[in-house]
This record gives structure tokens, C-alpha cells and sequence, in this order.
């Protein structure tokens, strides 16, 4: 038996959605996680500083009793949000972060921006101020292959954006391309790349070969092995600029097993035992601690959880549902097609 004890983790890239869907998933996130940066695409999407107030105190009337969970919360930004509100929800502590969704490009993001021109005085007032960006990063331009997306945005979209708001501080979202690792490599400590637990565990092909399966399709659809690699060499490199967003996106399955499915894997219950696994393949469980406890805080401007969580790796797979039974439906847990043999102790 082997184990390995780090500070609790945070998630960096989490969807809790509202009602009923919040009220199964949030105790996956809580059971293991001490923070997490909630995603704001709800419909309708969460915009002002008051939309953000009342959907965190949703979250917090659906904690499981004991729990010890706190919400970072993020705006959803369109073309028409106000810079003072964005401030002064920054400046209240209830907003870390702000969510570019480039209009169209991913689950609920009809009210993204289409224009970038139109929100140059958010991003100004976000650098003042020292409010990160968060980024879904790929372009939703017609033309653009669907695999080309990411790269595309970066050198089209994501590094204007930089060079004419220096200071901004940004998130690469969910990089699922080695575009993504170098770009990211070659920037200064103003940006961070989050990467999520299943674009390190599939890729291309295990969408669509042997079938169709729509629980492994999710946004940015995951690319071929050299990327998956790349990713791997990243997450695992203990580098400050890479860190842990899950990107756990619950659907109901009757939505996702569908002639025109939505996109998102529900990772929130296996997430950690899951890296345990990948960190270990790669001869770095070491550094585990830096990707999913020190990293993230450390751009957020947060100290690090004083509390651990601890991993075990036993002789016997660990064992997880395949469904979270929730009351918007079943939920498909993520399921890596190989035995894991880590489980967080509790
Ligand atoms: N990642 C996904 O495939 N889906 C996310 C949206 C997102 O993060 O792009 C969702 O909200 O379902
Ligand atoms: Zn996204
Ligand atoms: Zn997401």
C-alpha cells in the first residue's frame, strides 16, 4: 500500500449548474475540494454582481450538512457588462474571475462576446484592478476546423487581447493542445492554463473509434495523442503557470445520449483518484501537490488549504458508480476504461 497526503485540493474549472443538477453534484466537488471557481453559464447566464450574489447563496443552501466548501465566483461577460459593477463586485470579495465565452462556442454561451471591441473597458478596468480572465479559447468561426479551433484562437483572438491590455491577467481555459502548452510556456507569470483531469486521459480516438461515445465529448473536443502527451508533460511538470480545472460539466444523460448531444464529462467524482493515477503513470506523483493544491491559489492570490487530503493506492481497483442519480436525471461519471487503483481515504 502506498499513500500520499497533500493540501486539499481546489478546482479551478468547475460547472455546479442550479436546482435540482446542483443540489446532486455539489457534494462530489465538496467531498474532496475545499474551493472551486464556479462557472457562470447557467441560463440565464450569471452577469451582474447581484446574479452572482444570489447564485452563490443558492450553492450555499444545497451544502451537504459538515461540508466545508467555499464558491469562487465568476461573471459571465457580454458585450454589454458594466465595468463599475464588475469592480465593485471584485471589490466586495465576491467575484475572482470573469469568463470570456466567445459567443457560441460552447454549452450556453449564446450571450458571449461577438465583437471584443465592445468589452476593451472591462479589460481595462479587470487589469487595474488585478481581476483574472478566464477564457474559453477557441474561435466559432465556420471555416475553422473543429480540431484547429484552440490554436486558432490563440494566435487570433488570445494574444491581441494581451498585447493590448498588458497587465491583464488570463486564464487559458481547459487547453487541450500542446498550441496551448507552448503558448502558454513562452508567456509571463500574468497567465495561467488550466488543464482538466479527462483531456489528460483521452483523446481523439476514444470518441470515435469502436463507436460513437458521447460521454468523452466535451468542449474543446479532446485532440490527438501528441496533444494529450504534451498535456501530460505539462500538468505534470510542476510548473507554476499549470494548474487543476476539472471542468466537470454534468448533463442528464437523455441529453447527452442524443441525435445532437451537449457537450461536457462529469468528472468531479473520480477526479483526484484519477490524477493519482496519471501522476503516478508518469513517474511524477510528487508532483500532484503543485498541479491540483499550490498552483492554482498561488495565481488567484490565495494561500494555499491548510487541510490535506489524503490518497491510498490499494491492491483492489477502486470502485465508483456509473451514474450519480440526481433530480435532473442520471448523471454518467466519467469512466477512464482502465482500472484505478487510487481512492482518496476518507
Ligand atoms: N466543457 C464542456 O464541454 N462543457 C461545458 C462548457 C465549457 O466549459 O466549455 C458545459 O457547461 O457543459
Ligand atoms: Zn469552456
Ligand atoms: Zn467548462
Amino acid at each position: 500500500m502506498t499513500q500520499i497526503s497533500i493540501p486539499r485540493p481546489d478546482d479551478w474549472h468547475l460547472h455546479l449548474r442550479d436546482g435540482a443538477m446542483l443540489q446532486g453534484v455539489l457534494p462530489e466537488t465538496t467531498r474532496h475540494f475545499a474551493r472551486a471557481i464556479i462557472m457562470p453559464n447557467l441560463v440565464p447566464p450569471v452577469v451582474t454582481g447581484a446574479q452572482a450574489a444570489s447564485y452563490r447563496e443558492r450553492i450555499l443552501a444545497a451544502m451537504p450538512e459538515g461540508a466545508q466548501f467555499e464558491p469562487l465566483m465568476t461573471l459571465y461577460l457580454t458585450e454589454d457588462t458594466d465595468p463599475a459593477d464588475v469592480a465593485a463586485a471584485h471589490a466586495s470579495g465576491l467575484v475572482k474571475a470573469v469568463k470570456l465565452y466567445p459567443a457560441g462556442a460552447t454549452t450556453n454561451s449564446n450571450s458571449g462576446v461577438r465583437d471584443f471591441d465592445k468589452v476593451r473597458a472591462v479589460f481595462d478596468k479587470m487589469a487595474e484592478i488585478g481581476l483574472p480572465l478566464c477564457v474559453h479559447g477557441e474561435v466559432t468561426t465556420a471555416e475553422v476546423d473543429i480540431f484547429d479551433r484552440e490554436a486558432v484562437f490563440i494566435e487570433t483572438v488570445l494574444d491581441p487581447i494581451r498585447r493590448a491590455h498588458p497587465g491583464l491577467r488570463v486564464v487559458m481555459e481547459h487547453i487541450t493542445t500542446k498550441d496551448g502548452v507552448d503558448y502558454a510556456r513562452a508567456q509571463d507569470d500574468t497567465l495561467g492554463a488550466t488543464i482538466t483531469t479527462h483531456h489528460l486521459i483521452i483523446n481523439r480516438n476514444h470518441i470515435l473509434v469502436g463507436g460513437i461515445k458521447p460521454h468523452y465529448y466535451c468542449l474543446p473536443v479532446a485532440k490527438r495523442e501528441t496533444h494529450r502527451l504534451a498535456l501530460r508533460e505539462a500538468a505534470t511538470s510542476g510548473e507554476a503557470r499549470f494548474f487543476l480545472g476539472t471542468d466537470s460539466a454534468p448533463h442528464a444523460d437523455e441529453a447527452k445520449e442524443s441525435s445532437c448531444g451537449c457537450a461536457g464529462c462529469f468528472t468531479a467524482t473520480n477526479t483526484m483518484a484519477l490524477l493519482a493515477h496519471v501522476f503516478e503513470e508518469e513517474g511524477k506523483l510528487d508532483a500532484l501537490e503543485a498541479f491540483a493544491s499550490r498552483n492554482g491559489p498561488r495565481f488567484y492570490g490565495l494561500p494555499a488549504n491548510t487541510n490535506t487530503l489524503t490518497l491510498e493506492k490499494t491492491d483492489l481497483p477502486a470502485q465508483w458508480p456509473d451514474k450519480l442519480i440526481t433530480g435532473a436525471g442520471p448523471v454518467t461519471i466519467f469512466n477512464p476504461g482502465f482500472p484505478v487503483y487510487w481512492h482518496v481515504k476518507d
